[in-house]
């Protein structure tokens, strides 16, 4: 399974993935994205992005390397086409957390993917969690707040919205739409396996 989770900047994603990732029984592997922005303090090149430089970027768009990309207030933000190809391949679910316009690209490639998109209860409380948060001058704040207004209206064209109002209720959410997607996968399977063997 491949899913992919969007939301405004600050809404919590990461924070509720964390969580997500935290219960014993998620065996998601979370896809490093790739990103030009500076690292935040205490940020880990490898760990929280893999940060390069705006023509180390330009040059794997070039070479068919991303799965997706974004420009996304000043930045490219994308996730590296093969550990996503190598994961899947290898048997295991996969978990992209992205912005919209990256997640509507998977759409268009990977249309069996499962996409989630978290909401904030309001847009105060979100502009309160990315001043709370501390890592953005204002007036980054005041462009990604812009930016969260086209967002929230991209959030039709996800299969599943989830307000993260406190975290624990969204980690279970989340849960239960792992758990019922991962039930219609399974339904489906033994069908095809019958058509299959009806081809001998
Ligand atoms: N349910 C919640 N209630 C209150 N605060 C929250 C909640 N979820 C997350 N936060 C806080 O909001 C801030 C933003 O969260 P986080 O960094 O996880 O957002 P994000 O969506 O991953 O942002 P970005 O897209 O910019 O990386 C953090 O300070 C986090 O502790
Ligand atoms: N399209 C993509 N968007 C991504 C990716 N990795 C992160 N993001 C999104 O960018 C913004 C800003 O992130 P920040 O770390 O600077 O706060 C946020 O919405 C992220 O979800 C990616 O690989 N592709």
């Amino acid at each position: 399974m491949l899913i992919v989770l969007s939301g405004p900047s600050g809404v919590g994603k990461g924070t509720v993935r964390k969580a997500l990732f935290d219960e014993p029984d998620t065996d998601f592997q979370y896809s490093i994205s790739m990103t030009t922005r500076q690292p935040r303090e205490g940020e880990k090149d490898g760990v929280d992005y893999f940060f390069v430089s705006k023509e180390q970027f330009e040059e794997n768009i070039k070479n068919g390397e991303m799965l997706e990309y974004a420009k996304y207030v000043d930045n490219y933000y994308g996730t590296p086409l093969n550990y996503v190809n190598k994961t899947l391949d290898s048997g295991k679910d996969v978990f992209l957390e992205i912005e919209v316009n990256g997640a509507m690209q998977v759409r268009a490639n990977c249309p069996d993917a499962v996409f989630v998109f978290l909401t904030p209860p309001d847009l105060m409380e979100l502009k309160h969690r990315l001043i709370n948060r501390g890592t953005e001058e204002l007036d980054v704040i005041n462009a990604r707040i812009k930016k969260a207004v086209s967002e929230i209206k991209m959030m039709r064209n996800y299969d599943y919205a989830v307000v993260n109002d406190e975290v624990e209720n969204a980690v279970a959410s989340i849960r239960t739409i792992i758990r019922s997607e991962r039930l219609r996968v399974t339904r489906v399977m033994p069908d095809y396996e019958q058509m299959l063997e009806g081809d001998d």
